[in-house]
């Protein structure tokens, strides 16, 4: 049995109107299948946890990072596979396991069942703040700009541009901050941090190469600091981010490493797979070969 997990306001409505045609192709092919539409953020996760419950063989998350996310969570501890018809704005999922941007391509490569181990990393925070990261996590100044975007009213209707409006918005009042970075229990010291990126995959934010270097398939976490720099050069390297060459500037500084911890003098945001989760301090620990992606 395969289940489909449909997120409705994805890429802006996309998933909602693209589902009738996967279902007509579905249908044709005789496939057995369910599916359900999400009703809340968080929704998938439980929706994900009982259709593996229920044993189902693949969950397919239908929409952007935060559907995967949340499938990827909810699947979390079983044997299931995750499928992904990439129908959000960002979809950096699709972009790091080469899945087909086609909703009807990517879906002929779920039902050829070839699968793939993948890494993920488990992360714990404070306040129940725990789970599962599948592509990557931005601490500072993007998950700032994240929580911003999240509560912007616009966010529907501007889908993607809503992060420029963000970017501006918040370098007008984030301010750099002292962070101890423990790295596979090495202690790192930085000064005035911008943001650290923990990546299972190069991309973040719709296809900025924050850790060009990072796998999931490698057993390693990749880490990207960005540390004393001033606001006008942190604009004028940003768009070297989707080039990934960003990583040449002497204010930027990769580790790669099982287990990672971050501690900062003044609380950070934190994003993870694009998804608003608390603040400082965090820890993630990568869980090799974890997720069986189809
Ligand atoms: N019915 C719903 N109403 C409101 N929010 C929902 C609903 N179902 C799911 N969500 C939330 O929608 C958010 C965004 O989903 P998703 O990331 O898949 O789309 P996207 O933002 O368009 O894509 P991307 O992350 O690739 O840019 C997730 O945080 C999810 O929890």
């Amino acid at each position: 049995m395969i289940v489909f997990i449909v997120n409705p306001i994805s890429g802006k409505g996309k998933a909602r109107k693209m589902w009738p045609v996967l279902e007509h192709h579905l249908q044709q092919k005789n496939v057995s299948y369910q599916w359900y539409f999400t009703e809340r953020p968080g929704h998938g996760i439980e929706l994900a946890q009982q259709a593996a419950l229920d044993q189902a063989e693949i969950v397919v998350a239908v929409g952007g990072d935060g559907t995967v996310h949340e499938v990827a969570n909810g699947i979390s501890g079983f044997d299931t596979i995750l499928g992904y018809i990439p129908l959000g704005s960002g979809n950096d999922y699709a972009r790091a396991q080469s899945i087909p941007w086609n909703p009807i391509a990517a879906l002929e490569r779920i039902l050829a069942q070839r699968t793939t181990l993948r890494d993920t990393a488990d992360f714990i925070g404070t306040e129940k703040n725990e789970g599962r990261m599948v592509n990557t996590a931005g601490i500072g100044f993007d998950g700032s700009v994240t929580k911003w975007v999240n509560q912007f009213p616009l966010k529907k209707w501007l889908g993607k541009l809503s992060y420029v409006v963000g970017v501006l918005r918040v370098l007008g009042r984030f301010r750099p901050t002292a962070v101890t970075i423990h790295v596979d229990g090495k202690e790192h010291h930085f000064q005035k941090t911008w943001l650290i990126a923990v990546a299972n995959i190069p991309y973040y934010g719709g296809g900025m190469k924050i850790c060009p270097d990072a796998s999931d398939q490698d057993g390693l976490l990749d880490i990207c600091v960005v540390d004393g720099i001033s606001k006008g050069m942190l604009l004028f390297m940003f768009p070297r981010v989707f080039l990934g060459n960003h990583i040449q500037h002497p204010a930027v500084h990769i580790f790669q490493a099982r287990q990672v911890r971050i501690e900062a003098k003044h609380d950070l945001m934190v994003q993870i797979d694009g998804e608003s989760k608390g603040k400082t301090p965090i820890e993630f620990t990568v869980n090799p070969s974890s997720l069986r992606a189809g």
